[in-house]
């Protein structure tokens, strides 16, 4: 297909049924921020599912770089972050081992170990959590357990950040440092879907889009 980055078309989804998208037409540009809004219920979880290969859509295509993102070729899935709602990160792991398996996973175990949990602990320093490396992430505060997910995207090399709710449970001071690290992101060439119930000061966006209830 004709456009860079991700490009969503004709995609039609349902759930339960009820068709929440149809034939709708997405794209992303390289370098923009785009801000996915609506009611609760609507529909963006099942489009940002559907957009990072978890959910099938009833028809329609996805294509990154021009490749349909299942394309052994397009690389999608190495280029792309997901950070979920659930956060997808293990109880029963410290936070160094949570975030040093998802930096090797990326990196196919090439990052230098040492360099790895320096880095760590730069990142969790400059999210207000340094020194709770060896802590297990099951410990930690909402809020905490947000900030580790939000490590990964200092850790690991990407172009595409997909975030669900990135800024919800944040204090002011790690919104701007989100919202500038998004920013740097997007300087670089990456692109960016995230959703929030609320218009985020910090972060002005490329694109607006709205999934509603017909
Ligand atoms: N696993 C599922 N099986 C069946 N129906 C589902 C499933 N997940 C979601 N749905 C339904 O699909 C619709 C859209 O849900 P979705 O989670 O995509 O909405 P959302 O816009 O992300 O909502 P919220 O803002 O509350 O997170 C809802 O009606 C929901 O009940």
């Amino acid at each position: 297909m004709q456009f860079d980055g991700l490009y969503a078309h004709e995609l039609t989804v349902s759930r339960s049924e009820n068709v929440l998208l149809e034939d709708a037409e997405l794209h992303l540009a390289p370098a923009t921020i785009t801000y996915l809004y609506g009611e609760n219920g609507t529909g963006k979880t099942s489009l940002m599912r559907c957009l990072t290969g978890l959910l099938q859509p009833d028809d329609g295509k996805i294509y990154w770089n021009k490749k349909p993102i299942n394309h052994p070729e397009s690389g999608y899935f190495q280029d792309l972050i997901f950070l979920a709602h659930s956060l997808s990160m293990k109880n029963e792991l410290t936070i160094a081992e949570n975030l040093t398996f998802y930096a090797q996973l990326r990196c196919g175990g090439s990052y230098n170990n040492k360099e790895l949990q320096a880095d760590i602990s730069q990142v969790l320093t400059d999210l207000g959590i340094g020194g709770l490396e060896g802590r297990m992430f099951a410990e930690l505060s909402a809020g905490q357990q947000h900030k580790v997910a939000l490590a990964r995207l200092m850790l690991e090399p990407a172009k595409i950040w997909i975030l669900d709710e990135p800024f919800v449970n944040l204090d002011q001071k790690t919104r701007g440092w989100l919202a500038a690290k998004t920013l740097e992101f997007k300087a670089q060439g990456g692109v960016v879907l995230f959703t929030s119930h609320h218009h985020i000061d910090e972060l002005p966006v490329d694109q607006k889009v709205g999934v509603e209830h017909e």
